[in-house]
């Protein structure tokens, strides 16, 4: 079963999505945008390690891999952690709009179980644009790019100021990401529009 609801559907006059003239190459893998993202941070050793690449458009690719700690039943991926997949696929699309976006709806689809150790193939692109929200959707394939689907989603991220970040996060890790020069330069790139 699949559906989307009313908020999913772009309004009539949203614009079609623009790839920024400073975006990484199709092909280019993003890396992290936080070493402590649990989405696809290399210093969360229970996180997925998501690898995206940039894709056509506004597109990208990733891949991730279920480990046993993701499991929900007995050597089946939890539904979570897919969702999470999706969920940070979803939003590596911020790397191609060069826009800070957050998650603000997510609508998954189960379509069929995932087994620990199978890779998934995980294809996000942006649909449409209206102000300040940026509409998207997103697949995860199984044994192969090409495979079948095992999940898919639909999104609404918003866009917000990096203060979203620096108002709401913890005081100890703003503190910390602010004081690594790494941490400054991945989130200048996302600094550009006005
Ligand atoms: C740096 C990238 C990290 C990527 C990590 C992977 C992605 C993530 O998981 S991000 C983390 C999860 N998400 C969050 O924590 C977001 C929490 N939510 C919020 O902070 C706020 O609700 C936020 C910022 C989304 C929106 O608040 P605010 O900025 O006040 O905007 P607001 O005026 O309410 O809404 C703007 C528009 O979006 C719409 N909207 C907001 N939320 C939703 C929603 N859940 N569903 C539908 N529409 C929504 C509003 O209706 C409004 O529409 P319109 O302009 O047509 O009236």
């Amino acid at each position: 079963m699949s559906g989307t609801s009313a908020s999913l559907q772009p309004p009539a006059d949203a614009a079609k999505p623009v790839r920024h003239p400073d975006a990484p190459a199709p092909g280019e893998l993003l890396g992290a945008h936080y070493g402590q993202c649990f989405g696809c941070g290399g210093e969360q050793p229970h996180g997925l390690h998501l690898a995206a690449r940039a894709g056509e458009g506004v597109s990208i690719t990733a891949e991730f891999t279920v480990r046993p700690e993701h499991q929900g039943a007995p050597g089946l991926a939890h539904g979570g952690i897919l969702a999470t997949a999706l969920d940070e696929t979803l939003g590596s699309l911020n790397w191609l709009l060069r826009t800070i976006a957050v998650t603000g709806r997510l609508e998954t689809d189960f379509v069929r179980p995932v087994p620990v150790g199978t890779t998934l193939h995980l294809e996000a692109e942006v649909t449409a644009v209206a102000g300040r929200k940026i509409y998207s959707t997103a697949t995860g394939r199984v044994g192969g790019p090409d495979g079948p689907v095992a999940v898919r989603a639909d999104a609404l991220f918003i866009e917000v100021k990096v203060e979203h970040f620096v108002n709401h996060g913890r005081e100890e890790e703003i503190q910390a990401a602010m004081s690594d020069p790494d941490q400054l330069r991945r989130a200048r790139a996302f600094e550009v529009n006005p």
